[in-house]
């Protein structure tokens, strides 16, 4: 029963970290120093006075502050960095707590706050496991389907899109590694007291990587994290790597819950008031001036084309400009329904109805799964304008597009120009454009040049 008991602490520190891992694809390898934060903690403040109750609510406290310093330090950083950084942490943590560990009386008797006394068997322990897992279970199912969930999977499925459409991306770390840390440290403190024991050995580095394994086996079904956990547990060392192995194949994507989407009123495009004006714009990049004196007006209302040759710097002018922009390349978030993304990109916290003025906008449907490509640009123009930006910038947009999805986004363009927004489009098609655009500006030499350069641009 106490084998049983301390595993099934571990399973709750496992699904404690399957919103860092599987969401927001964070490779967390600090559990076990949270899981020590949890069991030193716990003990340390019950010899300082506190009754075991509240010595293990302040120890988990301290484990989500842990988590959430761990999130804001490694709020930016890449995977391999993310990784290497907080398995560091899990070499540091058992080193903080004294070598031989700290002991209390295993299966004593407490005092409840009802007034009544409770002996703190392995039974109690189980049951105690037991709900921990539930909580954490339920806190990510409910991440699953609102939107710090669509912020998680966001920042792992295109990183640069989530930062362009604003997600708070340290924020939104340091809330994920704070669940991971409160259960592994909740989960430590449940491991100590059940053992009677705060050992560094009950918190080694490999214990960081064990929890990782399970909770990537977790993604494919909770059920799969909780076989990983107790076999990595109980089985001898030589299994261990297939063990690892094992749960690494079996990862997936951890996507959100389906919405029960009901199609509401669409409301009108909310009026805005844009304009650009850029004067003198100089940009080097890799040792060349790309753009030199660069001047561009565009005013509220208009569709403004910038045209020039590859690699003329289009890109890079948008780059520098004060606008919400679509990229180049086909960038979109392929776990999220298009309503999920357009959600996304309002940074409404709940259902709002004016995702539906920007999928009607574009004509993508909210649930679809597989869009085509030009599908996908049209949902990233429904996405930039969902932002309320009153200045928009479209890179190529109707790349892979059909003649009727240009159709449906020059449609588009059209009616946020005629919303108030100032609708900037680099494009390269000529002839699209002369009848599209209010204005035409030219990049040559990393110049404005007038309509009279087309002639030489395009000879
Ligand atoms: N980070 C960078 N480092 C070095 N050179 C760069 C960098 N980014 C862009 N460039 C160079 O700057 C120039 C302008 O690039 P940019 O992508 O803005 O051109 P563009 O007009 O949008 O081209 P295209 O029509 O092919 O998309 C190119 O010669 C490109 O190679």
């Amino acid at each position: 029963m106490t084998d049983l008991a301390h595993e099934l602490y571990l399973f709750a520190a496992v699904l404690g970290l399957l919103a860092a891992v599987g969401l927001a694809g964070v490779p967390v390898l600090a559990q076990s120093a949270f899981v020590a934060v949890g069991g030193f903690g716990a003990l340390r403040l019950e010899q300082a006075g506190l009754p075991i109750g509240g010595a293990l609510l302040a120890a988990t406290a301290l484990g989500a502050v842990a988590g959430a310093l761990t999130g804001l330090l490694i709020a930016r950083a890449e995977p391999a960095f993310a990784a290497l950084s907080t398995w560091a942490l899990a070499w540091l943590a058992p080193l903080c707590f004294p070598t031989d560990g700290l002991v209390r009386p295993a299966f004593d008797t407490v005092q409840t706050p009802f007034g009544t006394t409770l002996e703190l068997t392995p039974g109690v322990h189980l049951v105690a496991a037991v709900v921990l897992c539930g909580l954490a279970a339920l806190v990510v199912h409910r991440l699953r389907a609102n939107a710090i969930g669509s912020d998680a999977v966001a920042l792992r499925e295109d990183p640069e899109l989530a930062r362009e459409l604003r997600v708070p991306i340290a924020a939104r770390k340091a809330l994920l590694l704070a669940l991971a840390g409160a259960t592994g440290a909740a989960a430590g403190a449940g491991i100590a007291i059940l053992l009677g024991v705060a050992a560094p050995t009950d918190a080694s580095p490999l214990l960081a990587l064990e929890l990782l394994a399970a909770a990537l086996a977790a993604t494919r079904h909770p059920l799969l994290g909780l076989v990983a956990i107790v076999a990595l547990h109980r089985a001898p060392d030589l299994i261990t790597p297939l063990i690892l192995l094992a749960a690494v194949l079996a990862r997936r994507p951890l996507g959100l819950r389906p919405d029960d989407v009901v199609p509401a009123e669409t409301p009108p495009l909310e009026p805005a008031r844009g304009g650009l004006e850029v004067r003198d714009l100089h940009v080097t990049r890799g040792g060349r001036e790309i753009l030199r004196g660069f001047d561009l007006t565009v005013a509220a209302g208009e569709i403004h084309a910038l045209l020039g040759p590859n690699g003329s710097g289009k890109s890079t002018t948008i780059d520098a400009l004060p606008v919400a922009r679509t990229f180049q390349r086909d960038a979109g978030f392929p776990s999220l329904t298009p309503y999920r993304q357009v959600l996304l990109a309002l940074r409404a916290p709940g259902h709002d109805e004016r995702v539906w003025t920007y999928l009607r906008l574009v004509g993508v449907p909210a649930e679809a799964t597989d869009l085509g490509t030009g599908e996908r640009r049209l949902l990233a123009v429904a996405r930039a304008a969902a932002t309320g930006a009153p200045n928009l910038a479209f890179d190529e947009p109707a790349v892979g597009m059909s003649a009727e999805e240009r159709h449906r986004l020059a449609g588009a363009l059209r009616q946020l120009a005629a919303s108030g927004r100032a609708v900037l489009i680099v494009e390269h098609d000529l002839r699209w454009m002369t009848v599209l655009a209010d204005q035409i500006t030219v990049l040559e030499d990393g110049r404005a040049a007038g309509v009279d350069a087309l002639a030489r641009v395009y000879a």
